[in-house]
């Protein structure tokens, strides 16, 4: 695929994503944390490029959302299903989701959220879900007592490229390769020439070694998984939790991951933990057994009597304090116990197994000499020959469980992907729910609301009043104040967003042209300067052309300028827009100014304050079709009017 096609993307966005694996995949999907994996890309970057891919296959130009007002409509839209993630990736996923033109993508998207809202919302899934996250690649643990040779330069770079781990070695002949035998644990030649080599210490010749990355490092795979183990828990977790197939046992990933603690080493084997604590204790056992020997030597000598000779104690004398001939005749018996007992406590304080206490047998001198010393050289061959059984026994488990892990090294990508995708997916299931959402149709012309709840209003949404309210062609939206004018476009807005996206509407039905473009234009702070004016001007001329099935919202526009000028610039885009078959909501106060302006009958409808009650406006929140809504200060006068019997009123309200 050529990704520079993706609109977005240049050469160098293109190289970063060349390097991944999996990168066609991860664009078809929509898999933003895959994407993000590329070197150099975050993962705001790549949801845009999976938006790009999107727009692409379904060959859609993006230019649904025309204005600024529209994106920023979109980006709360966006938040509302944001907020009902548990995780940093369905977050990034939902971007990907983008009000769309193409029929295609608004399918694709309607079948998955079909699907999402079938879903059940629970709460042991979230709880799980939220320590769910994509899987991350630690970074490369050098391992020093392997390492790898070979005699050829060209197969160096690429072993050396495959296993940054280790280091290789370039070696010319067996000579080499038995001195590297002396400095690691294991050496792993790659060249078949050297097959059959016959050099002391743990040689193996494996021309294969590139394709055997378990054998070579198990660490790695270890690695992996011990820093990957939270989430894939909670993955596994997930899918219990919420009854869904997994893409491997997670009984044996469970089993894998308990054999390796955080920091990739093994655990729950006893053997190993014996040998390892064995290593790390013998200084500290050898130096308590030679106290054993002593005490015990002490002990004898001091109930001992001890028959000297004349000759003896002459030599004493003269020769200085050596006794050694003495304990030898005297104390013989004594000091094979004491020495029998300090290798005794060498070897249960190590619980040394037999074959292993060899060196013990030479650790003190078998000649009797008082204070007993040990053999340094042979205490450090002890641990010495204890360490080697010991790395060679963590090894072959690093090996067998690399090998059980390996197995588990694909599926588990899938299970996390899965876990993070049903986080997408309940997402759209709680916002359906919380909003009580329904699926819209798409056909006919305009847009048809029945139920509408805009969830973007400022009170809760239990107490949102639902708003009827069907618009074909160009007409004018009056309306009291506070009445839920503005309101209304929003949820005009919203509903459409939301159907374009492919998603499901807050209302009870819903039937809508599919738009090419949605126009929002809010309301202006207040009277602009000539510049600015002008500048506002401009853009609604752009409004003006356009795709013809586009839908324009439009906010009070008049307080841009006075009211006179205000009513026939308005009049003037409606004419515009009603030559054109395009569908459009203006919220105005200047209906009647407007209709007297316009060369063609303005439709008006009206949201109407149904009366007054303890000086709050009742409203009717739908607009009436064909009806200019009387206004608040009309309203107040009429009030006026009934409660007192001043005549001022009464002419007051005719002029209305
Ligand atoms: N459908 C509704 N259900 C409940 N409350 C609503 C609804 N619509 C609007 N409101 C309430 O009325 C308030 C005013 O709404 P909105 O700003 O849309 O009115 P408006 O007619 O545009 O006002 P203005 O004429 O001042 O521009 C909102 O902040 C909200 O509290």
């Amino acid at each position: 695929m050529e990704f520079t096609a993706i609109p977005g993307v240049g050469e160098k966005t293109a190289a970063s994503l060349a390097r991944l694996d999996d990168a066609e995949r991860a664009l078809r999907d929509g898999d933003v944390a895959a994407l993000a994996r590329a070197p150099g890309l975050t993962a705001g970057r790549a949801a845009a490029i999976a938006r790009g891919a999107i727009r692409k296959r379904h060959g859609d130009d993006g230019g649904f959302l025309a204005t600024s007002h529209t994106r920023d409509l979109y980006e709360d839209v966006l938040g509302l299903l944001q907020a009902r993630t548990e995780t940093t990736y369905a977050e990034k996923r939902l971007e990907t989701l983008f009000p769309s033109t193409a029929e295609s993508r608004i399918e694709e998207v309607r079948a998955f959220a079909s699907e999402a809202m079938a879903r059940e919302v629970d709460d042991a899934v979230l709880d799980a879900l939220s320590d769910v996250a994509p899987l991350k690649s630690p970074p490369t643990q050098r391992v020093r007592e392997r390492c790898l040779a070979t005699a050829d330069a060209e197969r160096y770079a690429e072993t050396d490229e495959a296993y940054p781990e280790l280091s290789v070695e370039i070696v010319e002949d067996g000579r080499d390769i038995a001195e590297l035998a002396r400095s690691y644990s294991t050496v792993v030649v790659i060249d078949e020439t050297f097959a059959g080599i016959d050099v002391e210490g743990d040689v193996r010749v494996w021309p294969d070694a590139l394709d055997r990355p378990a054998d070579i490092v198990p660490e790695r795979l270890l690695n992996f998984f011990a820093a990957n183990r939270s989430r894939l828990l909670a993955a596994a977790e997930v899918h219990e939790a919420a009854g869904m197939d997994p893409a491997c046992s997670l009984a044996d990933l469970r089993d894998g991951l308990s054999r390796v603690d955080d920091d990739g080493e093994l655990v729950g084997d006893d053997e190993l933990t014996r040998l390892t604590n064995a290593v790390d204790d013998v200084s500290a056992a050898v130096s308590t057994a030679e106290s054993v020997a002593n005490d015990h030597l002490r002990d004898a000598i001091r109930e001992q009597d001890v028959t000297i000779e004349g000759t003896d104690f002459l030599s004493l004398v003269e020769q200085g304090a050596r006794v050694d001939s003495l304990l030898d005749r005297e104390l013989a018996d004594q000091y094979d116990d004491a020495l029998a007992k300090a290798r005794e406590h060498v070897v249960d304080s190590l619980s040394l197994k037999s074959g292993e206490d060899g060196p013990v047998e030479r650790l003190f001198p078998t000649d009797p000499t008082f204070p007993v010393e040990h053999r340094e050289d042979v205490a450090s061959r002890l641990k010495t020959e204890l360490g080697a059984a010991r790395d060679q026994r963590a090894a072959r488990l690093k090996a067998e469980l690399a090998t059980d892990l390996g197995d588990l090294r694909e599926p588990v990508e899938a299970l996390v992907r899965d876990a993070l995708e049903r986080d997408v997916e309940l997402a759209v299931a709680r916002f359906a729910r919380d909003f009580e959402c329904v699926m819209p149709e798409f056909g006919g012309s305009g847009f048809a609301i029945e139920g509408g709840r805009s969830p973007l209003l400022d009170v809760d949404f239990a107490d949102v009043d639902p708003v009827d309210y069907t618009v074909e062609g160009v007409t004018l939206l009056s309306g009291v104040n506070s009445g839920g004018k503005t309101s209304t476009l929003d949820l005009v807005g919203v509903v459409v967003l939301l159907a374009h996206m492919g998603l499901p509407v807050p209302a009870e039905r819903v039937r809508l042209e599919t738009f090419e473009e949605l126009h929002y234009y809010a309301k202006s702070q207040g009277t602009l300067d000539a510049g600015a004016f002008e500048a506002t001007l401009r853009d609604f001329a752009d409004l003006t052309e356009g795709a013809e099935n586009r839908l324009v919202l439009v906010d009070e526009l008049e307080s841009i300028t006075e009211p006179g000028a205000s009513a026939k610039i308005i009049a003037g885009i409606l004419e515009e827009l009603d030559g054109q078959d395009a569908t459009a909501v203006f919220v105005s106060h200047l209906a009647g100014g407007i209709r007297e302006a316009a060369d063609f009958h303005v439709a008006v409808d009206g949201i109407e304050a149904v009366g007054l009650e303890d000086g709050q406006l009742v409203v009717n929140r739908s607009p009436v079709k064909d009806h200019l809504a009387r206004s608040t200060p009309e309203l107040i006068v009429e009030k006026l009017a009934g409660e007192s019997g001043n005549a001022f009123y009464d002419r007051l309200l005719k002029k209305f």
